[in-house]
């Protein structure tokens, strides 16, 4: 069978959220672009992580939310219903039809070209359609790496035989099985457990480190465990799972302090680059490692080939790899036209935040937003800084929005700049307050004229005048 050989400006391999962007920005750049994708165009975000995930737990939140507050919590005289929960997380997913992300592409003047694509040397990349026949793609200028991770898999003897479900069957089971253990108590873990206890599961997590979400302050991963316990999950820190067994339907995991028995057993211990059979080989990479980028997203000593979003390891998120999306994608074009890209900190072509300023909110019930470093971090760069903590419910604004409110605000204020390093936010509704701390980390404001910057009352951004007045002292 001939191979079809096409030619463009630029090659996307992987149509995610991250991959999207960049042929976008590209095309918006005057450069014609193709995207590769072998399953639904949008990615996990849309399908299998972001979306899914975060229908599930709002009814929850809004519930909880409505409970505390006198007055509004006497109408909330029912419970949870489970199924339109689930039909509305199934509503979000476009039940996983993904013809809608295509019209866009097609609107975005970005060709589509289903198959799982392959580098095969410099600017070419080979795409295998389901029925096996092959284009052949060369780059006039770049190609794109976008593909992903996956989840990892720890070595537990006999995990591989459980059928143990990853985060996109987590995200996408049409019911709550009876019993569901947690292998890992990260961002997955923490936020499943928490949709999975509230729509009928008895969740057990079990956690290999200290505490939950251990890279956030820990504050935060201990707000977690004490608000699952309350809800009835097992939290169970310091566990290590070392083996694994079916008998009939039941699921059982083997650790240090005997058997844990249940229906379903979620492994979210954390991702694995996608680049095992992409063809990395073929450009004198190794298979299976993170792309090794520099600050424009371009793999280092390859000058037409990127990795961008999670294949490059740096910063899992959607909303990182759309922002590397968008400064690669500049860096492509002005590359093209031959323009001068610069790489120093904060150029309109480098994903300086992705170092120091990556916000992001773990859903769980409290919420934890963060932005830039942690306290641990800031004393692992060496930089003179201090904590300062302060708890939110103490503020108008809180007792407002909540009757009991509880929850934690810690800055992390560098005392050499005077420049806020990190901000966490730990609480219900915290997370729109997030962009605040983002802007005020990301444009270096200092402390001084953040004093101007006054929270309306009553509101809960109260709590950037008390974290002030304490750095004051
Ligand atoms: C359960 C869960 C919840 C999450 N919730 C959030 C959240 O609330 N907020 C947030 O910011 N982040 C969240 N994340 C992280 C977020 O999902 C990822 O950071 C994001 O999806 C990464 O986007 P990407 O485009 O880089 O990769 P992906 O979305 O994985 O896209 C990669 C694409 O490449 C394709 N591909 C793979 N191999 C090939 C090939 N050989 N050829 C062509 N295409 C290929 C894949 O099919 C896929 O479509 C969550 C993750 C999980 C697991
Ligand atoms: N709300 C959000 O923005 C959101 C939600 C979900 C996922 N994500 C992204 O996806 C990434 C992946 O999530 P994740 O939860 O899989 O990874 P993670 O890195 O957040 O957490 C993995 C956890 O598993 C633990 N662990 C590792 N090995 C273990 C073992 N053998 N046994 C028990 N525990 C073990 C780790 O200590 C860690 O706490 C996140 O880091 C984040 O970037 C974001």
């Amino acid at each position: 069978m001939s191979e079809a050989e096409r030619t463009y400006d630029v090659v996307v391999v992987g149509a995610g959220s991250t991959g999207e962007n960049v042929a976008d920005i590209v095309v918006r750049g005057g450069l014609s672009a193709v995207l590769v994708e072998p399953e639904l165009v949008g990615g996990e975000c849309s399908y299998w992580a972001c979306m899914p995930s975060k229908t599930l737990l709002r009814g929850t939140e809004v519930l909880a939310e409505a409970r505390s507050v006198d007055g509004a919590a006497q109408a909330v005289t029912g419970e949870q219903d489970v199924a339109a929960t689930l039909a509305r997380r199934d509503e979000f997913t476009h039940h996983w039809d993904d013809s809608s992300q295509v019209e866009w592409v097609h609107g975005a003047g970005i060709d589509l070209l289903r198959g799982a694509g392959r580098l095969d040397g410099e600017r070419t990349v080979v795409v295998t359609a389901e029925d096996g026949t092959t284009t052949r793609l060369t780059a006039r200028h770049a190609v794109a790496v976008c593909t992903g991770s996956s989840p990892a898999t720890p070595p537990v003897d006999g995990l591989a035989d459980v059928a143990a479900w990853g985060p996109r069957e987590a995200t996408s089971a049409k019911e709550a099985p009876a019993r569901l253990l947690v292998l890992g108590g990260g961002y997955v873990g923490c936020e499943m457990a928490t949709a999975w206890q509230a729509l009928g599961s008895q969740v057990t997590v079990l956690q290999r480190g200290d505490r939950l979400l251990p890279r956030l302050e820990p504050q935060a991963g201990d707000a977690v465990a004490e608000s699952l316990r309350k809800a009835g999950v097992d939290v169970r820190l310091g566990t290590e799972v070392r083996a694994a067994r079916r008998e009939g339907t039941e699921v059982v995991l083997t650790t240090a302090d005997g058997e844990v028995r249940g229906d379903e057993v979620l492994v979210a211990i954390g991702r694995a680059a996608r680049t095992a059979d992409i063809g990395v080989e073929t450009v004198g990479l190794e298979p299976g490692e993170y792309l090794s980028v520099d600050a424009t997203l371009r793999v280092e000593g390859r000058s037409w080939l990127y990795g961008v979003g999670d294949v490059n390891g740096r910063s899992q998120l959607t909303h990182m790899g759309k922002y590397q999306a968008r400064q690669a994608g500049a860096a492509i074009v002005a590359r093209a036209r031959e323009e001068q890209v610069a790489t120093d900190a904060w150029s309109p072509f480098v994903a300086t935040a992705d170092d120091v300023a990556t916000p992001s909110v773990v859903f769980t019930s409290p919420q934890v937003a963060s932005v830039g470093r942690t306290a641990a971090e800031a004393a692992e760069a060496g930089l003179p800084h201090r904590v300062v903590e302060y708890p939110i419910g103490s503020i108008a604004g809180a007792s407002v929005f909540a009757d009991g409110y509880e929850g934690t605000a810690i800055a992390v204020v560098d005392t050499q700049r005077e420049v806020l390093l990190g901000v966490t936010f730990i609480g219900p509704g915290v997370a729109e307050l997030l962009h605040a701390a983002t802007i005020a980390v990301v444009g270096e404001v200092p402390i001084a004229r953040l004093w101007h910057a006054v929270p309306a009352y009553p509101t809960i951004s109260e709590i950037w005048l008390r974290l002030l007045e304490t750095y004051r002292g």
